[in-house]
């Protein structure tokens, strides 16, 4: 038997070969390739190698091209512009994730399961001294030509709404007209036009599965057009299209509402309604002028929550969102939040008696549900998890992971948690942010640690997460009318 073992930072990877078999470890837990080789790739970045086994011996596989040795290198070493606001090494060079970072279990891994075996003796020694602070209360188809779309015009749903949270006054002013939004029907002419034939003039974004247009259709609606590329045709079908009758008639305020889907011929092309003002994480990055307040960012949390719940408990059926993370919080220009991206969206289980699905893991580095992980159960609490890391980064307007920062530094979830355990919380928030309240601070910070917890069981549900934002909001707003 042929046995590798080698600890990278706070890793330690092991491989063995048992008559060709290929094992592999991360921190005595036997994993798969995938995830095995996403670390290594990781560490091989930071020059800690496992002799005899490296980014060569994964290179074959197509979902490693990004991080690969030469690939992940690359990134590292180009110039950081002044400007930028912290990075991610792990973004490819539009600014995005690359794909590769959403496939398998991610890199995410490497140092995010350094923070499951790190955090959960941090999280319950605070746990068991905090209680008031950690408690758990806690498309028909027109088919006149060859390449058409299959869009569903479907009646409106009006979720029934017992948790239904009274609007803060903002809200008010949020997309009056959402509730009109229909869904569309179109032929791939009238797209065509509307995209003045996929015109980079109108290209908007580029994620994992394709480019995002601006479209305005012949009625003067704005929509945005995702256009899958040929590669990931297979996972859309897979991951996507049945789904979409579902995800077509979700309509809530704080969700993208999709308004039609193609996959005929040579086209899969994803139609949603336009979110006219960036992403949060173009927002936290200062990438559109002013930074965002504290208010904004409570009500950012309070909307994701509340879209997220809905999802999860009133929808006609339960669905898991499954790629929570700010590139995918999108906003609207009185800076409400629509969760957006329901490509990865699973369906959650239907027997009542099942609390989870078994799949394979997707998500998003540094967003990843550790639990999920390792088991490959797919809960509502996956969602949670990537929630209680999103509103971290909300807090600190740092991304998950951030390789350039020192190394404690690195995994914010983790350096926020040591930080929080030694009464530092005011030193966590975004330095470019008005003073806040501590007790408010930590009250944000405890949710979200509790949210990420490394045990599903320790999470609260969404819709409490929800309400829990909403009693501190009530309490800032009274301190700040004290102040
Ligand atoms: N409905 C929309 N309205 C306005 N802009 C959008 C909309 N959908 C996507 N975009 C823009 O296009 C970009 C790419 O979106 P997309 O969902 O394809 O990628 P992503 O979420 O950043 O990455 P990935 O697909 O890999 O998760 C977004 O970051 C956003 O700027």
């Amino acid at each position: 038997i042929e046995v590798k073992s080698k600890i990278c930072g706070a890793d330690h990877i092991a491989y063995s070969n048992l008559y060709g078999t290929e094992l592999f470890y991360l921190n005595g837990n036997q994993v798969d390739k995938v995830l095995f080789c996403k670390v290594l790739q990781l560490h091989y970045a930071d020059h800690c190698e496992l002799e005899g086994y490296s980014g060569a011996n994964c290179g074959l596989d197509v979902s490693l091209v990004d991080l690969s040795v030469g690939g992940g290198r690359k990134l590292l070493q180009e110039p950081k512009k002044e400007d930028e606001g912290p990075d991610d090494d792990l973004k490819g060079n539009n600014g995005k994730y690359p794909a590769s970072t959403k496939v398998g279990l991610g890199a995410a891994a490497g140092v995010l399961l350094t923070c499951v075996f790190i955090c959960p003796c941090l999280y319950r020694k605070k746990r068991a001294t905090d209680h008031t602070v950690l408690s758990k209360d806690a498309n028909s188809i027109d088919s006149a030509a060859p390449l058409e779309m299959s869009i569903h015009s479907l009646p409106e749903k009006v979720p029934a709404s017992p948790l239904r949270i009274p609007p803060s006054p903002s809200r008010f002013s949020m997309s009056p007209q959402l509730n009109r939004i229909r869904s569309v029907h179109l032929n791939m002419t009238q797209v065509a036009r509307a995209t003045r034939n996929f015109s980079s003039a109108l290209k908007i974004g580029e994620g994992g599965f394709g480019t995002v247009y601006k479209a305005q259709l012949d009625s003067g609606q704005m929509v945005a057009i995702k256009r899958a590329k040929k590669e990931h045709f297979e996972n859309l079908q897979t991951e996507f299209s049945s789904e979409v009758e579902l995800l077509a008639k979700i309509d809530h305020r704080n969700l993208v509402k999709l308004l039609g889907y193609v996959d005929k011929g040579n086209e899969r092309l994803i139609i949603t309604e336009y979110v006219p003002n960036g992403t949060l994480r173009e927002h936290l990055d200062g990438q559109h002028g002013k930074i965002l307040d504290f208010n904004q960012r409570l009500e950012i949390a309070i909307d994701v929550a509340h879209g997220l719940t809905y999802l999860h408990v009133y929808a006609e059926k339960q669905i898991i969102h499954r790629d929570v993370k700010s590139s995918n919080i999108l906003l609207t220009e009185s800076m409400r939040a629509k969760v957006a991206d329901f490509g990865f969206a699973r369906v959650g289980p239907m027997d009542s008696d099942r609390t989870h699905i078994s799949t394979k893991v997707k998500g998003t580095v540094g967003y990843l549900d550790p639990e999920y992980m390792k088991t490959y159960q797919l809960t509502t609490k996956s969602d949670v998890y990537s929630f209680g890391i999103l509103l971290i980064e909300i807090l600190t307007g740092r991304r998950p992971v951030e390789l350039r920062r020192p190394v404690e530094e690195r995994v914010t979830p983790r350096w926020a948690f040591n930080k929080y355990n030694e009464g530092h919380v005011v030193e966590l928030v975004d330095p470019r942010m008005e003073v806040v309240d501590a007790e408010i601070l930590t009250k944000m910070f405890a949710l979200a640690f509790q949210c990420a917890a490394p045990v599903r069981s320790d999470r609260p549900e969404m819709k409490s997460v929800g309400e829990q934002l909403w009693a501190i909001r009530a309490d800032y707003v009274k301190t700040s009318s004290r102040g």
